[in-house]
This record gives C-alpha cells, sequence and structure tokens, in this order.
C-alpha cells in the first residue's frame, strides 16, 4: 500500500478532545489506517503537522459554486430584489466555460479553507463535475430547477435536466461525486411538476435537496394558495424524505419543527447569507434539540462573500445565541459538529473521522498564529478564532489537494485569472 504519513500534530478525536499523535493514511482505500505515535517512518510521503491541529475536513451543506463569479458584483438588497433585479439577469448571460471557471474558483478557495466535500445546486452542471473531478474533492451535485417565468415544457425539459444530470452523473470521479434532485424552492417551481417529478427522482433513489422557508415573503404566498405551512405542503408533495436536505429553514413554525423531526428529513443551516441578506435566523438550537440532523452552508459566494465554514461556524454560533437569546445556545462544540459531520449526514456523504478505516478527509490547521494563543481550547479556537488562512495542508479521499498552502491538483494563478476574465465579460454582456 501506498502510505502518507501526517506527523507531530494533534488530532481532534471523534468526541471532540484532542491529543497529540500522528495519523498514517493509507492512500489506495482512501481511508486511515492507524493513529498514534511515531507514524512517519515507513511512510512513503510526510506532510509535517508540528504546532497544528489535524481535524476531520469541513463539509460544506449548500452552495453555489460557480457564484463565485458574482462575488461583490451585488450586495446589500433582500433575496427577493437581489434575485430579479441583479443576480437572475446576470446568471442569464452564464456560459459553460464561466460555470466551470467560476467552479473552479470556488473550488480553489474551498480547498485553501479545509473544505473536502459540499453540495452544489447551479447549472451546467456536467461543468462543475469536470472540476470536481479535477480539484479532488467530494461532492453532491444536481442541477437547480426552476419552473417561475417559464412555459409547462420549458419547465418540464428543465426538471428532465435535472433528472439526467442526477442519473448520469452519481458515482462519478471515482464515486466522489454524488447526485441529488434539486428543485430550486417550494416557490420557484409549480406543483404539477413537483407532482410528476418527485416520483421520478424517486425512482432514481437520489436525495432531493431545495431551499426551503427561507424568507418570510415565501410562506405568506404557500399559506394563501395552499392553506398550509410550507413544509406541511412540501410533505404533502413527498419532499421530506429521511436522505432529502432543505437549505434555510429559517421560518419554520413549531409544527414544521415537529414535521421535521417525524421525517428525518435535514436542514442545511447558511448564517452568513441569511444575515446578509436580512432573511432572518433559524432557530438551530431548537432544532437540534428536536433531534434534527443540521449541517452548515456558506450559499453562494454572491451571498456571504466566502466560501470558509470556518468562518460559517462562528457566524452559526454568534447568530444562534442572539437567536435562542441564550449565551449558551448553539455553543464551539456544536458548530465543529455541525462544519463537519452534521453536514456530512444531511447532505449523505462520508465524514472525515480522525479515527481508523474512516475516510481521509481532513483538514491541517496552523496553531501559530497570534489570533490563536494562547491555547487553552482547541475546540473553542476553531469556532470562534481560526480563518481559513490558518489551514495548512487538505487532504480528500487520502489524496493532499493542498501541502503547505499550495493547492496542488489546480494552477491556483490561472485559475484566477480566467474566473476574472469569465466574471468580466459576464457583466459586460449582463449590462449592455
Ligand atoms: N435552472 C435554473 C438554475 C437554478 S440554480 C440555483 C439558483 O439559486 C440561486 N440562489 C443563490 N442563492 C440563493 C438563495 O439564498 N436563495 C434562493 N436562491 C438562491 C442562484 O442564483 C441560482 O439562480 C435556471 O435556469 O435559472
Ligand atoms: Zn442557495
Amino acid at each position: 500500500m501506498s502510505t502518507l504519513a501526517l506527523t507531530g500534530g494533534r488530532v481532534l478525536r471523534p468526541d471532540l478532545t484532542v491529543d497529540r499523535a500522528d495519523v498514517l493514511v493509507d492512500q489506495e482505500t482512501g481511508e486511515i489506517a492507524e493513529i498514534g505515535p511515531d507514524l512517519g517512518g515507513a511512510a512513503d510521503e510526510t506532510l509535517d503537522a508540528t504546532n497544528s491541529l489535524i481535524t476531520p475536513g469541513f463539509v460544506n451543506g449548500h452552495c453555489h459554486v460557480a457564484m463565485t463569479l458574482l462575488r461583490g458584483y451585488a450586495d446589500d438588497k433582500p433575496l427577493d430584489a437581489w434575485l430579479s433585479e441583479d443576480i437572475w439577469p446576470a446568471e442569464a448571460e452564464l456560459t459553460p466555460e464561466a460555470i466551470e471557471a467560476g467552479a473552479e474558483l470556488g473550488l480553489l478557495e474551498m480547498i485553501r479553507a479545509g473544505t473536502t466535500g459540499f453540495a452544489d445546486m447551479y447549472f451546467s452542471m456536467e461543468r462543475v463535475a469536470d472540476a470536481v473531478e479535477r480539484a479532488g474533492l467530494r461532492a453532491r451535485l444536481g442541477h437547480g430547477v426552476i419552473s417561475v417565468g417559464k412555459e409547462h415544457e420549458a419547465a418540464r425539459e428543465d426538471a428532465e435536466t435535472g433528472l439526467a444530470f442526477a442519473r448520469e452523473y452519481d458515482g462519478a470521479a471515482e464515486g466522489r461525486i454524488r447526485t441529488a434532485f434539486m428543485p430550486h424552492s417550494l416557490t420557484t417551481v409549480s406543483t404539477d411538476i413537483y407532482e410528476e417529478y418527485v416520483p421520478k427522482a424517486r425512482e432514481l433513489d437520489v436525495p432531493i435537496h431545495l431551499h426551503a422557508n427561507e424568507t418570510a415573503d415565501e410562506v405568506t404566498p404557500i399559506v394563501e394558495e395552499h392553506g398550509v405551512r410550507p413544509l406541511t405542503y412540501a410533505r404533502d408533495l413527498g419532499l421530506l424524505e429521511p436522505q432529502d436536505f432543505l437549505a434555510h429553514g429559517v421560518h419554520v413554525d413549531e409544527t414544521e419543527i415537529d414535521l421535521l423531526a417525524e421525517t428525518d428529513a435535514s436542514v442545511i443551516h447558511c448564517p452568513a447569507s441569511n444575515m446578509k441578506l436580512a432573511s432572518g435566523m433559524a432557530p438551530v438550537q431548537t432544532l437540534r434539540d428536536a433531534g434534527i440532523t443540521v449541517g452548515l452552508g456558506t450559499d453562494g459566494a454572491a451571498s456571504n462573500n466566502d466560501l470558509s465554514l470556518l468562518d460559517e461556524a462562528r457566524d452559526a454560533a454568534m447568530v444562534g445565541k442572539l437567536a435562542a437569546d441564550d449565551a449558551a445556545a448553539v455553543a464551539a462544540d456544536t458548530v465543529v459538529e455541525l462544519a463537519t459531520t452534521g453536514s456530512a449526514e444531511a447532505i449523505g456523504l462520508p465524514a472525515g473521522r480522525l479515527e481508523p478505516g474512516a475516510p481521509a478527509d481532513l483538514a491541517v490547521v496552523d496553531l501559530t498564529g497570534a489570533h490563536l494563543t494562547p491555547a487553552h481550547d482547541l475546540v473553542s479556537h476553531l469556532a470562534y478564532a481560526a480563518a481559513a488562512s490558518d489551514v495548512r495542508h487538505t487532504i480528500c479521499d487520502g489524496r493532499v489537494l493542498m501541502r503547505d498552502r499550495e493547492v496542488l491538483p489546480l494552477d491556483a494563478e490561472g485559475v484566477c485569472e480566467r474566473a476574472t476574465a469569465e466574471a468580466t465579460a459576464l457583466i459586460d454582456r449582463a449590462e449592455s
């Protein structure tokens, strides 16, 4: 077997305790072979982890990775106006080449932030899948289906594209890519499309992922049109199976929380996007207390405006306390779990865990920064003080994706140049 050893560091165990140990990775299976003292000697390749913490790789439960092209293009507006006045007109000019360039930029950023897995909803997803295959991460990918503003046949075609992608790409990139059927939201996809396509997605046995209960403006029309709360409507459409996951879940009432707990569907909390678009605050502590699986997502870079799960963890803790009016709510260990195993479980990808036999999806965080000194509690540092730029090495499926801040599978300079050129041309087309 070919082996990789991470030596001289500390490891964050699944019970969130920390101790000094080396980690030996079997690069053929992509799994952790052994954790213990002095494992460097016999390994084929070594990564220095001195003064560093080895953690499970971070998992981004909800993203639109190619939206890096629109980072900073339109800010400071609520969801409705932001999408309809700025984002959708610009997205109408996207080409498959632009999406691939934007996806590569996002993947570069994610690797540099210690992210090893993510869920993504966008279009031209075969180009996103190509970029993921090259970059080496794991992903749950789906074509975002929208019917609003389209003739019925055009909406059906969009849904067919979504099904075809889910069918053809599940298991791609040696199994690192999994798929889902991804209707955009409960208000942007019509009831008849749901009625026709949810059963078809079930036949493929892929999860369903959608935006739900993100803003108060989305709740009212559903209650008015269907006479029930959005998640009751979703359940009636067959949308809340255990493998399904919803982005946001900000405006959920008690009956909807009960429904999520009963059905076992998961919620991806996106605190930065929710704060930036002033959508509201998800009741994260209440969702967790109800036994609901909660993950953490950045959403797209245009509503965040970065793709760092460490930032997101800190935001989740801060806003979670405010929402619960309780400083003890959404504590440090909770957000570290949300950013790793919580997201992985919600989106149905294997999670990195510091134990033998687990996938070697790892991030190595440099602890020498002034902002991480002293080191009373490393879980606290991950939750409240560490930044994406502290991540030294990133490993996914046993392969080193970043070594000492150098991203190996991608040419960082070329990726940034291409993305800048595509983003500039995109905005020129959108505004001409
Ligand atoms: N096939 C669709 C594409 C949908 S992709 C998913 C969409 O979600 C949009 N989006 C990004 N962030 C959010 C959010 O927070 N809420 C709702 N939609 C979002 C994103 O801009 C993109 O248009 C089409 O032809 O338009
Ligand atoms: Zn989104």
